[in-house]
């Protein structure tokens, strides 16, 4: 990012156009991309991740078979792949509804006097939005606490297409973006998703993803409390990780074992 900036604002002179605006976005993408001592954004919700397949098998299960159909056994999965694995994508939207990584927003200030559904907000007015309670409200997401990513789905059997959602949670989980005077937005949005893609079809591809067991030989499970903070994460759990039986040549084929 920094050389990008940097490269494309060079004047011949040596000197960088807007240089003061460059080291300020990528001072806060610094900041926030590495915030709560390294328990930063996308480590949370690929934390979330890990505990969602570990709980729900069936659709652990369901993300590897639709994962298998696309790759056929031939290579790991590429960006290129996303748009036939909708699965996944409804994974992810729910990942970030389930346990929303900044629950509760980021606040804001509003730049000038407004009216609310009859209600005056005062320009200078701290806004917090609740992030939780928009993605744990029933009336559009029934059943809140139970993880389920057919809720974004159209499901013919199993295949699945994307459905239009009224209330995307990506909207709330990056935040609102342009509206008439307010452009606040997550400007790692896309990166975030494109990374977190590609980490949770490559991980489905190559393991099984279970709970650990205890001498007792009991399920060792996670606690769902998450740590109260602005970014929000799990507390240490673990997890096991086996490799697939089918994934040996496509990894050995890769150099990877
Ligand atoms: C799942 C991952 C992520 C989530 C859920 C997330 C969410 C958010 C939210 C809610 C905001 C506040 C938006 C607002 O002002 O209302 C924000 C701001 C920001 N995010 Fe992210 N983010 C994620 C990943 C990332 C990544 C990977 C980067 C950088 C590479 C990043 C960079 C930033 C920056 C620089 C801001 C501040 C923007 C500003 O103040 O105008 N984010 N993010």
């Amino acid at each position: 990012m920094a050389t990008a900036l940097i490269e494309e604002n060079l004047r011949p002179d040596g000197t960088i156009v807007h240089e003061e605006l460059i080291s300020g976005a990528l001072g806060i993408t610094y900041l926030v991309s590495n915030d709560e001592g390294g328990a930063d954004t996308t480590v949370s919700s690929l934390d979330t991740f890990m505990i969602a397949m570990m709980l729900n098998p069936v659709v652990q299960r369901e993300a590897q078979k639709s994962i298998d159909e696309v790759l056929q056994g031939e290579r790991l999965p590429n960006l290129d792949d996303r748009p036939s694995l909708p699965f996944l994508d409804a994974l992810f939207m729910e990942i970030q509804r389930w346990k929303p990584v900044v629950p509760g927003g980021i606040a804001h200030r509003s730049t000038h006097d407004d009216i609310y559904e009859g209600i005056l907000i005062p320009k200078g007015t701290m806004i917090i939005f609740n992030v939780m309670a928009i993605m744990h409200n029933p009336d559009d997401f029934p059943n809140p606490e139970i993880f389920n990513p057919y809720r974004f789905l159209e499901s013919d059997g199993d295949k699945h297409t994307l459905k239009k959602v009224e209330n995307d949670p990506l909207n709330t989980a990056f935040g609102y973006g342009p509206r008439k005077r307010v452009y606040r937005i997550c400007p790692g949005r896309h990166f975030a998703t494109s990374w977190l893609w590609l980490e949770m079809s490559t991980i489905l591809a190559i393991f099984d993803i279970s709970p650990m067991i205890d001498a007792a030989g009991n399920d060792i499970l996670p606690d769902l409390e998450y740590v109260p903070a602005v970014v929000s994460h799990p507390k240490p759990f673990q997890v096991s990780l086996k490799r697939r039986d089918n994934i040996g040549a496509v990894l050995a084929a890769a150099d990877l074992i």
